[in-house]
């Protein structure tokens, strides 16, 4: 691994650089995590379904090893994801008889979560994805109909991220959404977010996902976004990037490899992604990949299940691929 230089510190002066791991991938390659990544977020070990499955009964044991190696790594660590409407267990929504529960309920065991949660890595998470997901993907309504909003009404954002700041008010607070470069969603995501802070609902960031692909969304829509969102005086995060090899709408299950376009293509747009990212270094503190390397990535079961995806700037072996020379060599 000599002469690969390390990919944080290569951006180091631009923001931090983040992986997205689980127990496998942290516990098979720590190494290589250290080498290259001075952020860490847990793919699926902080989602509430995973920190408390039961009323009362917190299971901590993953998110607590991460936040260890962490700590003794001295890497950073995003919090993800306290309010979600999926991945959030059904009894968190029921009441005792088989209904559902009220407001009021549904208030108490979303404080409960967060403070319980924030109070314990007080001081080791410095931020957090305390929504995620919380807007609508199509029509004109502005939120999606979850049961957050449907139980609690739409101030269920206002009181997640109120709860959050008394939990740690020393942790930065972060809204998160994925196609977020989409003029459409872009601005339903900036109306919402705007409405926070004139409410003077304490938030300090948005996320934004970064899962796009090899033409899509385009630089325009990108920087548009950027500016849109840094134009609310928030810090942004790009919280989950990958660059998969297939659009949304191309279900093919035939390749065994990216074909020799598809790695070009990726190559130039990890290029353009990453000359784009660093000119918004102001206002962008850390860049965080949805997973270490191609050798596991959640895209290889979504949107297709069991479909290999190679999105990543390493390859199953942990090589760099030559998307990684582009970036350290920019
Ligand atoms: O790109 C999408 C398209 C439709 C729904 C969700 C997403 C992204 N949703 C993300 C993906 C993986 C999960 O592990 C993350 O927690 C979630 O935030």
């Amino acid at each position: 691994q000599g002469e690969i230089p390390s990919l944080y510190k290569v951006l180091k002066n631009d923001f931090l650089v983040g992986a997205a791991v689980n127990p496998m991938t942290l516990n098979s390659q720590k190494e290589f995590i250290v080498k290259h990544f001075n952020s860490l977020t847990s793919e699926n070990n902080m989602k509430f379904e995973n920190l408390q499955p039961e009323e009362g009964n917190f299971t901590f044991d993953h998110a607590d090893d991460l936040v260890a190696f962490a700590k003794h790594n001295e890497m950073n660590v995003r919090g993800h994801t306290l309010v979600w409407h999926n991945q959030t267990p059904d009894w968190v929504f029921d009441n005792k008889n088989g209904g559902i529960t009220d407001r009021q309920t549904l208030l108490e065991r979303m404080k409960n979560h967060i403070v319980t949660v924030m109070e314990r890595y007080k001081g080791q998470i410095n931020s957090w994805d305390v929504v995620n997901e919380a807007i609508a993907d199509n029509g004109t309504q502005l939120l999606r109909d979850s049961k957050w909003k449907q139980i609690i009404g739409d101030d269920f954002i206002d009181k997640a991220f109120e709860f959050a700041h008394m939990a740690d008010p020393g942790a930065e607070l972060f809204y998160n959404d994925y196609n977020e470069s989409d003029p459409e969603k872009r601005e339903k995501i900036y109306t919402m977010t705007k409405g926070l802070i004139e409410r003077g609902v304490p938030i300090h960031g948005i996320g934004l996902q970064a899962h796009w692909n090899l033409s899509n969304p385009s630089l325009d829509h990108i920087r548009e976004a950027i500016e849109r969102y840094a134009s609310l005086g928030l810090k942004l995060h790009i919280t989950e990037m990958d660059v998969s090899v297939f659009s949304f709408e191309d279900k093919r299950t035939d390749l065994k490899a990216p074909t020799a376009e598809m790695a070009a293509e990726q190559t130039q747009r990890y290029k353009n992604l990453f000359e784009l990212l660093r000119e918004y270094s102001d206002v962008i503190s850390s860049v965080t990949f949805w997973g270490v390397a191609d050798n596991y990535t959640w895209l290889d079961d979504f949107p297709v299940r069991g479909r290999k995806n190679w999105p990543l700037l390493f390859d199953r072996d942990l090589k760099p691929k030559q998307s990684f020379w582009e970036v350290v060599d920019l």
